[in-house]
């Protein structure tokens, strides 16, 4: 890797002492790949019996694994593309195992593309409660959404909030909240050097500022008794330490919990903030004490008292019976029982099947108001690649199964109309049992609809 910023190495030389020679020896060695089995799609289990690549378990995470990154390839299996798994670094997993998000509950990821650690959230809370995502930044959000579907999650809400509008609208709403906040990277520095180049030492200051906000509106709205995780992938202490020491002082109902997985990991580090001991509850990730890059994580639980009064439910706008209608009629026609109830919303002519709990959003930025369902044609419905991907094959009339390695399935995965001999209409196309995508059968081929950004191209699997 490049040379490290100077003003950065002095910084780590002065915290680390002793330790530094082996923390800047990491820089050398190849950095740690991690991939999470999805088990909403799929049990640890099954995925270890039929995962065709070499995997080795990570101590923090029971559901994450090493894997060898020449050999393996897992980006450019079919069963990336089906979801049954999410290629994330070690390191990354170990925030959302602090917070525990159960089944039935209430949870914000706040700062959330691209999507990492919400689908983490996901498949521990088995599709069973209410996830909203938020994501400030319009591209990354694109690139959450499509991890959302990918795997398969169906009962998230997407909002493109700061966080202070967001906590107007949803005070003392959550269980729990995540903050995996912007920082200035440094844990990163060796697997994406560009994060150096962008380092200042003014930097990590204005990421300070901003953290401390985000932390604000989210402690707002956090229910009484509720669980908040704050992480970041740097050592900086102004970023972590510092920031929650403040906090903390700031807020007596908050108190900061030992993480769970604990004794995987290093103390917290309250002498570089001068500030509280109970900061070594929180837990540094180190390259040089385990296989993967740098973490900070704190979780911090409010204390239990009153609710305070909640805003009445807001409404979207409403759906036209006929549009409804539209929707069943695709039901009744392509599937062996309904799956879906509403509430339903429409955007524009895109169907949502949403939820009648949520605050007021108006004003709000909404990506997606529940799990997108299709498109509203004048006659017909289209129905959409997510709802496909939450589908179990099993509810469907017309599904054509491939394996893995089937040339004709990755023809469909480029894009491809395939020549197909089953009975006509829409066909949930599947690897295994596990769903990829739609298709519509006629006159002998199966259209392909699969959306663009889902599709290889023609190298996709050289190298
Ligand atoms: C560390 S990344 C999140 C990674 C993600 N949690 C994952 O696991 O895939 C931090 C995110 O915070 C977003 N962000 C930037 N400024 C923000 C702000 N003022 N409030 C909330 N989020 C912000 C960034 O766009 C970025 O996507």
């Amino acid at each position: 890797m490049k040379q490290l910023p100077q003003d950065y190495q002095q910084q780590m030389k002065e915290g680390l002492g002793a330790e530094y020679p082996a923390f800047l020896k990491t820089y050398e060695d190849t950095p740690h790949r991690g991939l999470r089995i999805n088990t909403q799609k799929i049990t640890r289990e099954e995925a270890l019996h039929i995962f065709p690549f070499s995997l080795e378990p990570i101590p923090w995470c029971p559901t994450g694994f090493f894997y060898q990154h020449e050999s393996d390839r897992p980006g450019k299996h079919v069963y990336h593309a089906a979801g049954l798994y999410y290629i994330q670094d070690p390191s990354a997993m170990a925030p959302v195992e602090a917070l525990k998000p159960q089944p039935g509950e209430t949870v914000l990821d706040l700062c959330a593309a691209p999507g990492g650690k919400t689908t983490q959230i996901a498949a521990k809370m088995k599709g069973e409660g209410l996830l909203i995502a938020n994501e400030i930044m319009a591209p990354r959000r694109k690139a959450l959404v499509e991890n959302l579907e990918r795997c398969g999650v169906s009962h998230a809400i997407v909002l493109g909030e700061r966080p202070e509008r967001l906590a107007t609208r949803f005070a003392g709403f959550f269980d729990r909240i995540l903050i995996d906040a912007p920082c200035s990277g440094e844990g990163m520095f060796r697997k994406d050097p560009e994060t150096a180049e962008r380092w200042s030492i003014k930097a990590t200051e204005q990421c300070a500022v901003l953290q401390a906000e985000i932390l604000e509106a989210a402690a707002l709205m956090l229910k009484p008794g509720g669980v908040l995780v704050y992480s970041t992938c740097t050592f900086n202490p102004s970023e972590n330490e510092r920031v929650i020491g403040r906090f903390m002082q700031n807020h007596p109902d908050f108190s900061l919990e030992t993480i769970p997985g604990h004794q995987h990991f290093q103390p917290g580090r309250p002498d570089w903030a001068g500030s509280d001991p109970a900061l070594e509850r929180a837990a540094r990730l180190w390259p040089h004490h385990l296989r993967g890059e740098g973490h900070f994580v704190a979780r911090l639980q409010k204390a239990v008292g009153p609710e305070g009064r909640r805003q009445r439910p807001g409404k979207f706008p409403p759906v036209h019976k006929d549009a409804v209608q539209l929707f069943e009629t695709f039901m009744r026609e392509n599937l062996k029982q309904p799956t879906i109830q509403g509430p339903f919303t429409l955007f524009g002519d895109h169907l949502y099947q949403t939820r009648d709990d949520l605050p007021p959003l108006k004003g709000i930025v909404v990506e997606r108001a529940g799990l997108h369902l299709g498109q509203m044609k004048r006659s017909h419905f289209l129905p959409s690649h997510a709802w496909a991907m939450t589908l179990n094959p099993v509810d469907v009339k017309r599904v054509l199964s491939f394996a893995p390695d089937d040339p004709v399935l990755h023809r469909y995965l480029m894009g491809e109309a395939i020549p197909s001999s089953s009975e006509k209409g829409w066909t949930l196309i599947t690897v295994d049992r596990f769903p990829l995508g739609w298709g519509k059968v006629s006159n002998g081929l199966l259209k392909n609809h699969l959306p663009r950004w889902m599709r290889w191209d023609a190298h996709f699997l050289d190298g």
